[in-house]
């Protein structure tokens, strides 16, 4: 175990030193595409202006054969294009891949300066952080990086479930956790083919009112993933990082994404992946606090003063508690506000 004072000492001589603190940047939606497409690269430059996060994808859904031209498309990219504040992420290969090794050497070599987070697919314990920690500081040190990259693990096979929590603490430079549904999914051995939302035979049905089994029996689906995110959302907050909801496969249903994504974000995600154009939107709209929400918190926290006491508005009693969460969603509603014209007009903070 790692001496908890040397916690914040950099892993390699001239490696920038770790931050004690996860800077909060709005994150409600990853984009992800593929460097070695030429007709999603070619859309990057605009996609980057209406994300909060652009991810160059090296991992699964790049076929094998263009892992190498995934990852120059994405060095090319990178330099041709100003991000201006929008976040530069990218997703390596898998740490017992023939790829992974190359994917982080290059890319810090080459454009370490602009990358803020790397993501760690299929991460199953605190001891693949430590591996990618100590091979950064070192990279970081042969290029003279004066910041440190991030890195945001996925949460797809049952051991890393398991070790959610000694993961989330395995270094400073845990930006966050995604949920990976589709890998998870397989690792467990769920009987499900889906990349992401519910399934129509997870259910739970009415009790029968007499001796009919078969009719009058509304059921009620649920929700595959309520188990593991909320336990995620636990890990993370308890170590000051960011909990996101991953990727939602059927992307001709728009509805059904939204509604994942908004379960997501109720139960404490700051942000989900968006693997379409089509649901930046449904992620901007989800993961950023309804002005309705916004002035409702903003009424609680002006009538509660110093935050004791109890108040009642609009019929309901508000005190301490319900005075934090309102504290919660101002302080994200700012922070969108500062990224974002259209909100700060909707949310008058
Ligand atoms: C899902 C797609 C394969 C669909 O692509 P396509 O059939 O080309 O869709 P459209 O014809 O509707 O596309 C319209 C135009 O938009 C461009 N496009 C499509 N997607 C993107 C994108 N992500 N970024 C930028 N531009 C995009 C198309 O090129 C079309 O352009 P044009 O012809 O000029 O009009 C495709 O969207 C896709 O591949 N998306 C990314 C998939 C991906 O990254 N998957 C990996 C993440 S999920 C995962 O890994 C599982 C997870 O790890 C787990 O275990 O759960
Ligand atoms: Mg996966």
């Amino acid at each position: 175990m790692r001496n908890p004072r040397a916690f914040l000492r950099p892993l390699a001589v001239g490696a920038p030193k770790p931050s004690s603190d996860v800077p909060f940047r709005p994150s409600r939606m990853i984009h992800f595409f593929d460097p070695s497409n030429e007709k999603m690269a070619a859309k990057v430059p605009d996609i980057a202006k209406k994300v909060d996060i652009i991810l160059g994808n090296l991992e699964d859904a790049v076929k094998t054969e263009k892992k190498e031209a995934a990852r120059q498309g994405l060095i090319d990219i990178a330099k041709a294009t100003d991000f201006g504040d929008t976040q530069l992420w990218t997703r390596v290969n898998s740490l017992d891949s023939p790829w992974v090794l190359d994917d982080i050497v290059t890319l810090v070599t080459e454009i370490g300066d602009k990358l803020d987070v790397i993501m760690v697919p299929k991460v199953e314990g605190a001891q693949d952080i430590h591996y990618v920690d100590r091979l950064l500081a070192q990279l970081e040190a042969r290029a003279g990086l004066d910041r440190q990259i991030l890195v945001h693990a996925i949460l797809e096979t049952a051991e890393g479930v398991a070790n959610v929590e000694e993961i989330a603490a395995a270094s400073p430079r845990m930006q966050g956790i995604s949920l990976g549904p589709a890998d998870l999914a397989a690792s467990r051995r769920m009987k499900t083919t889906r990349v992401g939302g519910g399934h129509p035979g997870y259910i739970v049905r009415q009790d029968p009112t007499g001796e009919d089994l078969t009719t009058g029996r509304a059921t009620y689906q649920q929700d595959l993933w309520h188990y593991t995110i909320a336990r995620m959302v636990d890990a993370c907050a308890m170590n000051d990082i960011l909990p996101f909801y991953g990727p939602f496969g059927d992307i001709k249903d728009v509805v059904a994404c939204e509604d994942q994504f908004r379960n997501a974000f109720l139960l404490g995600c700051v942000g989900a992946w968006s693997l379409h154009p089509v649901q930046i939107d449904i992620a901007k709209k989800v993961f950023s606090p309804s002005p309705e929400d916004v002035a409702h918190a903003k009424r609680v926290v002006e009538a509660m003063g110093d935050g004791s006491g109890a108040v009642m508005i609009d019929g309901k009693m508000e005190d301490d508690a319900s005075c934090k969460q309102c504290l919660v969603m101002l302080d994200l509603a700012k922070s969108l506000a500062e990224r974002d014209p259209d909100l700060a007009a909707a949310y008058d903070l």
